[in-house]
């Protein structure tokens, strides 16, 4: 699915596909009147004459938008999988075109949302039982009842929250039919009586209030999306209790083994408001919204007189055979790689490093005779989870990256190192290195300075190609 939906933005066809217009209803070119050739010779002349003014017409017409082409600048975001690419597409939206996100978007990313909370939800009650943290939880849940003076509980053990999310969003142990009153703790060992009852809302309304949910159901999300953004308003409670608890935290700090997406800490800070009937994504919302890109997206602009034509695609393996469809004629490309994945492993092939798989990649796309008149910018992202996470992950521990000489938690040294990487990818080495940015892309203002000034770079870069600037 592509994000968003704005009307400039659409999905590009595959090449061969849909390129013939289909003949117009009722006949379309021949008069069907028994010939091809008119009945006399005035006529043939007519005809003539109005066949060379069309002709004039789509010759005039082919030069105008050959003239357009040579002045658009076309652009692609490149990248693996997870990159950043379509949060960089988001954040170029915010900035050049004006209009607002439909309420059909909006109800879309509300949807998504959500269901990422479930996602993120259901990876780390998964991790946290396979580290064996559960008696951690237990104990946690005896010493708030202690600080409560052993007289009862307020409402929900963590312990408790954690067995209802394992059983409906985990393991689908419970007996979940939808409206009836279901007992939580039925899994694993509790230790507190489970002696509460949550109900499943009816669809689209809340469960305390019965008010009507602005978010409802988005068909744009897929099936998947809106039953996991169902489970979360049946289970935003216990999400919001397991969330607050000391061990929770403790998987947190582990989760780079289960891919969880970093961004969605903001989303599981704030589950209440996420939940909320009145709940209508804001623009940060959106932005962090993790949708997989599965079809090449493109979004027209003009910019101080000059229209860009922007193409995100899908980074994951089984996406790329379909980013040769938009090589022709590039102007710039936009490569993403994520800083913080040195550490991490690909969602679609579990053995190989995330940061390997970005290099060699990278390497390919600099080599590829398709962009050999082209402006490659990179962009090493998410350096936000970079500056977390080096003090803590140390670079030289990861076997591809061994060679890391620098000290540890140290972000330019770490920095510094990967920049060399990349460049070591490429044949000659014309890397500039005000083509390079470091960047995060969840970052509006950032962004729009990272994003402004590869614009003029890539400007200043294409008219140095076709001659009307001296090169350096
Ligand atoms: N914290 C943080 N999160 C980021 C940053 N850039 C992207 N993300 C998050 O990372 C997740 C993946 O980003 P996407 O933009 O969907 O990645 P992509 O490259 O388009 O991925 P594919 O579509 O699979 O190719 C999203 O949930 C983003 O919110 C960043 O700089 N910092
Ligand atoms: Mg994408």
């Amino acid at each position: 699915m592509g994000c968003g939906s704005s009307s400039p933005q659409q999905a590009v066809p595959p090449p061969g596909g849909g390129g013939a217009t289909p003949p117009a209803p009722g006949g379309g070119g021949q008069s069907g009147q028994g010939g091809a050739y008119p009945a006399n010779n005035a006529n043939a002349s007519r005809a003539r004459g109005s066949d060379i003014a069309a002709n004039n017409g789509v010759d005039a017409e082919l030069e105008r938008a050959r003239a357009e082409d040579e002045g658009k600048i076309k652009m692609l975001l490149l990248g693996a999988g997870e990159s950043g690419k379509s949060t960089i597409f988001k954040q170029m939206r915010l900035l050049y075109n004006s209009s607002e996100r439909t309420d059909d978007d909006l109800r879309m990313y509300g949807v998504v949302a959500r269901s990422n909370i479930v996602v993120a939800v259901r990876k780390l009650c998964a991790h946290l039982r396979n580290l064996g943290l559960e008696e951690e939880l237990d104990r946690e849940s005896r010493d708030a009842e202690g600080e409560l003076g052993g007289g009862g509980h307020s409402g929900m053990s963590v312990r408790q929250a954690y067995d209802e999310l394992m059983a409906y969003l985990v393991d689908n142990t419970a007996n979940a039919a939808g409206g009836m009153d279901v007992k939580c703790g039925t899994v694993g060992t509790t230790s507190q009586d489970p002696s509460f009852s949550i109900k499943y809302p009816p669809l689209d309304d809340d469960l305390n209030t019965g008010k009507k949910d602005w978010v409802g159901q988005s068909p744009r999300a897929g099936l998947a999306a809106n039953n996991d953004a169902k489970l979360f308003l049946a289970h935003h409670e216990s999400i919001r209790i397991l969330w607050q608890s000391e061990t929770i935290k403790q998987v947190w700090a582990k989760r780079s083994a289960v891919n969880i997406i970093d961004s969605h800490k903001e989303y599981l800070d704030d589950v209440s408001r996420i939940a909320s009937p009145d709940y209508k994504p804001t623009v940060q919302d959106v932005l962090i919204a993790r949708v997989r890109t599965t079809q090449v997206v493109m979004e027209k602009y003009r910019i101080d007189g000059i229209d860009f034509e922007v193409y995100d695609v899908g980074g994951q393996r089984s996406e790329r055979r379909k980013w040769i469809d938009c090589f022709d004629s590039v102007t710039a490309v936009i490569f993403v790689a994520a800083l913080s994945e040195y550490d991490q492993y690909l969602a679609e092939a579990k053995r190989t490093n995330r940061m390997v798989e970005a290099l060699e990649l990278f390497r390919s796309v600099c080599n590829n005779r398709a962009f050999s008149n082209t402006s490659i910018m990179l962009f090493l992202n998410k350096k936000d989870i970079f500056t977390e996470k080096i003090m803590y992950s140390d670079i030289a521990a990861q076997r591809p990256f061994c060679d890391y000489a620098g000290p540890t938690k140290d972000f330019d040294h770490g920095v510094l190192y990967f920049i060399q990487k990349f460049k070591d990818c490429l044949i000659d080495d014309e890397f500039n290195d005000s083509f390079i940015h470091v960047t995060c892309a969840t970052d509006t203002n950032n962004m729009e300075f990272v994003l402004e000034s590869t614009r003029t770079i890539i400007m200043t870069d294409n008219l140095k190609r076709s001659g009307f600037l001296g090169a350096d």
